[in-house]
C-alpha cells in the first residue's frame, strides 16, 4: 500500500538550523522510515535563491521517502495543506534592539504564519516554533490561527531536554540511555530550570545519586541554561545541528509516542498544571501517545524546584504582557 505523504513546511528553510534539518526529514527521520514526506520550503524573497539550491542538493540525495519539494516565500502557499509547521525562521537581535524590538519584530512574521496556518494548513496540523524567542512566538502564531485548536502549537525545549541528559550522564558517568524523566520546565531562555529531582538513573533518583545540590544549583542549572550562548561563543554561530536534532527529536515523540515508563520535555499551552497560568506556552513534563501530549501530573514540587519554576514563568508572563501591549495577541 502506497501512503499519502505528509506534508512538512519549513520556515527559514535557507537558514543555518534549516540545512541540518531538512535531509534528515526527508531520509524519514522525522516521522518513520516507512513515511513519505512532501516538503515546502517557506523563505523570505532574499532567502529563496539558496533554499533552491538546497533543494538541488536535496534531489541530489535521491531519498526514496521524499516526494516533492516546493520553495515559497508566500505564508499562504508555504502552509497549504501542511500537515506539520516548523517555524524556525525568526528575526535575530541585532545590536541595539531592545527586547521589545525583538517580540514586535517576531510578531510580524509569526502573526501572519499564524494567519496562513489557520486558513490553509491540514486538520491535523501539528506546529512546532523553534525560533526565539520560542515560547513567546508559538503563542503570538497561536492568537491569529483561533479555528486551530490550541494544543497544537509548541515551542522547543527539547534542545535544553537533551543538553541536560547529556550533562547529567557526564557527571554521574551513565550513558544517556540510562536516564529516565528528567523536566525542563518554563521559558527557553536562561530562565529555564532543568529539574533531576523526578529523574532516574539506572532506575535510581538522580537527585540522590548526585548528592549535590550545590552542583545542581552553580554547575548543572546555569551550565544548561547558558548552553546557547557558550555554543555562540566557541562556534561564532548559534547551535544549528544540536537544534534540528532536538527539533526531530520533538516531532518524533509528538507523532510516535514516549517510551513507556519515561517522559520528554515540551513547551505547551498551560492549562494550569503545576501553578503555571493557564495559556503561556511553557515547558512541562509530557508523555505522547498516538499523536496527543499530556502533562505528567501529581510530581511532587520541592522548594528548591517551586522558586525556579516560578522565576521562569514570570518572565513568561512578562513576554506575554508585552505582546499583548503591542497588539500582537
Ligand atoms: N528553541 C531552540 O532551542 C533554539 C532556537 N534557535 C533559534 O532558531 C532560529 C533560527 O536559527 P538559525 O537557523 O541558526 O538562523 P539563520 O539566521 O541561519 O536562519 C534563519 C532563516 O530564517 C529566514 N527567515 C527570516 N524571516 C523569515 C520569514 N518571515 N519567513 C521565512 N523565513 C524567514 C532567514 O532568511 C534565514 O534564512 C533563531 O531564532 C534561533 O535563535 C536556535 C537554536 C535553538
Ligand atoms: O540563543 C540562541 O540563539 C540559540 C538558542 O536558543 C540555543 O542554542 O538554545
Amino acid at each position: 500500500m502506497t501512503r499519502t505523504p505528509v506534508n512538512v513546511t519549513v520556515t527559514g528553510a535557507a537558514g543555518q538550523i534549516g540545512y541540518a534539518l531538512l535531509f534528515r526529514i526527508a531520509s524519514g527521520q522525522l516521522l518513520g522510515a516507512d513515511v513519505p514526506v512532501r516538503l515546502r520550503l517557506l523563505e523570505i524573497p532574499q532567502g529563496l535563491k539558496a533554499a533552491e539550491g538546497t533543494a538541488m542538493e536535496l534531489d541530489d540525495c535521491a531519498f526514496p521517502l521524499l516526494r516533492g519539494i516546493d520553495i515559497t516565500d508566500d505564508p499562504d502557499t508555504g502552509f497549504d495543506g501542511a500537515n506539520v509547521a516548523l517555524l524556525v525562521g525568526a528575526r535575530p537581535r541585532t545590536k541595539g534592539m531592545e527586547r521589545g524590538d525583538l517580540l514586535e519584530a517576531n510578531g510580524g512574521i509569526f502573526k501572519p504564519q499564524g494567519k496562513a496556518i489557520n486558513d490553509h494548513a491540514a486538520d491535523d496540523i501539528k506546529v512546532l516554533v523553534v525560533g526565539n524567542p520560542a515560547n513567546t512566538n508559538a503563542l503570538i502564531a497561536q492568537a491569529a490561527a483561533p479555528d486551530v485548536p490550541g494544543e497544537r502549537f509548541t515551542a522547543m525545549t527539547r534542545l535544553d531536554h537533551n543538553r541536560a541528559l547529556s550533562q547529567l550522564a557526564a557527571r554521574t558517568g551513565v550513558p544517556v540511555s540510562e536516564i529516565r524523566r528528567l523536566t525542563i520546565w518554563g521559558n527557553h531562555s536562561a530562565t529555564q530550570y532543568p529539574d533531576v529531582f523526578h529523574a532516574e538513573i539506572a532506575g535510581k533518583n538522580a537527585a540522590e545519586v548526585v548528592d549535590d545540590r550545590t552542583w545542581l544549583a552553580d554547575t548543572f542549572i546555569p551550565t544548561v541554561a547558558k548552553r546557547g550562548a557558550a555554543i555562540i561563543e566557541a562556534r561564532g554561530a548559534s547551535s544549528a545541528a544540536s537544534a534540528a536534532n532536538a527539533a526531530i527529536d520533538h516531532v518524533h515523540t509528538w507523532v510516535n509516542g514516549t517510551a513507556e515508563g519515561d517522559w520528554t520535555s515540551m513547551g505547551i499551552p498551560s492549562d494550569g498544571s503545576y501553578g503555571v497560568a493557564e495559556g503561556l506556552i511553557s515547558s512541562f513534563p509530557v508523555t505522547c501517545k498516538d499523536g496527543v501530549y499530556k502533562i505528567v501530573q501529581g510530581l511532587d514540587i520541592n522548594e528548591f524546584s517551586r522558586t525556579r519554576i516560578d522565576a521562569s514563568v514570570k518572565e513568561l508572563e512578562e513576554e506575554r504582557e508585552a505582546v499583548r501591549a503591542l497588539g500582537l495577541i
